[in-house]
């Protein structure tokens, strides 16, 4: 069974068509990545799947069946505009909210001293949310999306407005739910963080999907076919001439970027450089997701 089913979902607002036929499905247990530029239909979607909104045809399936209440309880929600209760101690909001998920006060109390813990903001506890900084509030605002211990957790831009500390604090914590077999979908526009972190992705473009597949995937699909080199000595360089087969080559800063002609293995490359030269490093030259991000939405506004 997936966490999650779209099947030929689409909506429109005043006939603007902002999800147009999209299916996809979220396996329990991974990282999904949400990824598109601004007005893509990221937000729209997850509204979707919380049946905040309905779709106008298509299907969308939460734990194998349309979303009901008892569902909704086994959903985390960190949604992208932020609302907490300013004036409220943050013990008492974490414990407030997780008994609107309908778990019981002990275990609520037990969660919220355990994860305040977790994220050392333990000491903090009795303070009101208006006295803490922006980027603590914001963890604050992330542990009350997983208080009532969700197995699917949502998360609309979760690193927004947090320092490079508490970014790794984050996603550290995402990774440990993940590999406790929680399901996280992952909307965000920081495509480092989504290429580390994400197992799978999908890419919205203008309400389509445009990519949908495992990063890793993904990335060798969008190669150019080339590969990195570092030789220990520069002076080395020339060595590249006496290679049979290479196409052309590229100098970026320190690497040499290798461009074997059609039917010639990256291990016929290597074979070859070792016999010559010390080589520091090798390796195939992959686009990075965000090379693939702005490549693939510019592509689509040539249109
Ligand atoms: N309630 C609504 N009424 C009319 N149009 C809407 C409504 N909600 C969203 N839209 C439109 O749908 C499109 C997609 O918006 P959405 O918020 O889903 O994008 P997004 O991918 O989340 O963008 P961002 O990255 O900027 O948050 C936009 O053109 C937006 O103007």
């Amino acid at each position: 069974m997936h966490a999650l089913e779209f099947k030929g979902v689409s909506k429109s607002f005043a006939e603007k068509n902002v999800i147009r036929d999209i299916s996809f499905s979220v396996e329990k247990g991974e990282i999904f990545g949400l990824l598109g530029p601004n007005g893509a239909g990221k937000t729209t979607l997850i509204r979707l799947l919380l049946d905040i909104i309905k779709p106008d045809s298509g299907e969308i399936h939460v734990f194998g069946s349309s979303l009901t209440t008892a569902g909704k309880d086994r959903i985390g929600y960190l949604p992208e505009e932020r609302g907490l209760y300013k004036k409220t101690k943050i013990l008492d909001m974490l414990v407030y909210l997780a008994r609107l998920k309908n778990v019981p006060k002990k275990e609520a109390q037990a969660n919220a001293e355990e994860l305040l813990k977790s994220l050392e903001l333990y000491e903090h506890r009795e303070k009101r949310i208006e006295e803490l900084s922006k980027g603590m509030q914001q963890k604050i605002q992330f542990l009350s999306s997983i208080i009532h211990d969700p197995e699917l957790i949502i998360l609309d831009e979760p690193f927004s407005g947090l320092d490079p500390v508490s970014t790794k604090t984050i996603k550290s914590k995402i990774t440990e739910y993940r590999d406790a077999g929680r399901t996280v979908i992952l909307s965000t526009h920081m495509m480092e963080q989504a290429q580390k972190l994400c197992d799978r992705i999908l890419m919205l473009n203008k309400g389509q999907q445009v990519l949908y597949g495992t990063v890793e995937v993904i990335r060798k699909e969008h190669g150019k076919n080339s590969l990195f080199v570092e030789f220990a000595d520069k002076r080395n360089l020339s060595v590249i001439r006496e290679i049979p087969g290479i196409k052309k080559i590229a100098w970026h800063e320190g690497l040499l970027e290798i461009f074997p002609e059609e039917g010639i293995s990256a291990q016929a490359v290597l074979q070859e450089l070792v016999k010559r030269a010390e080589i520091l490093r090798f390796e195939q030259a992959f686009p990075s997701l965000n090379d693939i991000f702005i490549e693939t939405v510019e592509s689509a506004s040539g249109e």
